[in-house]
């Protein structure tokens, strides 16, 4: 395998009390795209939201390129009695941090500003980059990527269709020139003809050998696109399917419940 770009070791986390997912460890290679199956509620998106440093992680790190984005050890119970204890608490991992090393989480539902223009939040979202090299290209292979939203390009987010605005979301996450794009279910809810839309731009960003981890409920669709499959069932890792063995959906529900799913 090649050399670990992300890796997560013994990874812990919910929302206090409530935990949601335990004792996770994975690594993503330097150009590899790793896809997540599990069924709804399971808490993929909760541990990419701790990976992207929404959520601070109960227990265990986060390793990117080498270095540990989160604060070591666990984190200790909370204590103040103060109603606002959110505000005081000492984070144990920064958004902030987490996309200045390069990695960009492109969550699943509508996030972005309603009354900004296309052009307005695909102008602002290289900021993120930080000054790194490529903006410019990576625009043209936007451009062409989504042909769509260079044609609504003065349009307010709040008229976009929801394809239209995944559309955006996805845009921006390249235009912050990820080293690794966390994209959590970006066909979901879109009308047949989108999600066709859509799922071509992400074989193409593959194509394209920026890193990825995807989650989609369409094994089909991962099966395509990724080089190992992580099963994700009750808020831990499963089974672990290299690309020369790719189930069906049937065979990888039958590997979570049983044959009698
Ligand atoms: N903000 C929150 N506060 C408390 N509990 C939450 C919060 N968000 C999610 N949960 C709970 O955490 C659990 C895991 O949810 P999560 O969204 O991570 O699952 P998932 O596998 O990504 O499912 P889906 O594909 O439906 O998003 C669920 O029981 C959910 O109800």
């Amino acid at each position: 395998m090649s050399e670990a770009l992300l890796e997560l070791r013994d990874l812990s986390g919910g929302y206090p009390p409530v935990s949601v997912f335990r004792g996770v460890s994975m690594s993503v290679g330097e150009q590899e795209s790793v896809g997540l199956f599990g069924p709804n509620g399971h808490g993929k998106t909760t541990l990419l939201k701790t990976v992207a440093g929404l959520i601070d992680p109960w227990e265990g790190d986060v390793v990117f390129q080498g270095r540990r984005l989160n604060a070591e050890g666990k984190m200790r119970p909370r204590i103040s009695r103060n109603f606002n204890y959110d505000l005081f608490q000492k984070r144990r991992i920064r958004a902030a941090t987490v996309v200045e090393a390069g990695v960009i989480y492109v969550m699943q539902g509508n996030l972005l500003f309603p009354e900004m223009t296309v052009e307005e939040v695909l102008g602002v979202a290289p900021l993120a980059a930080k000054g790194r090299s490529g903006v410019r290209e990576m625009r043209e292979r936007v451009h062409h990527l989504f042909p769509r939203l260079q044609e609504r390009r003065f349009s307010k987010i709040r008229y976009l269709s929801g394809g239209e605005r995944q559309m955006v979301s996805i845009a921006v996450g390249l235009l912050a020139l990820p080293k690794l794009l966390i994209l959590d279910e970006p066909t979901l809810g879109l009308s047949p003809k989108l999600r066709l839309e859509l799922m071509q731009a992400v074989r193409q960003i593959r194509e394209s050998r920026v890193p990825l981890i995807i989650v989609d409920q369409n094994i089909e669709f991962l099966s395509g696109l990724v080089d190992r499959l992580l099963l994700f069932d009750h808020g831990a890792i499963t089974r672990e399917i290299d690309a020369a063995s790719m189930p069906s959906h049937d065979e990888a529900m039958a590997m979570m419940f049983g044959e009698s799913h």
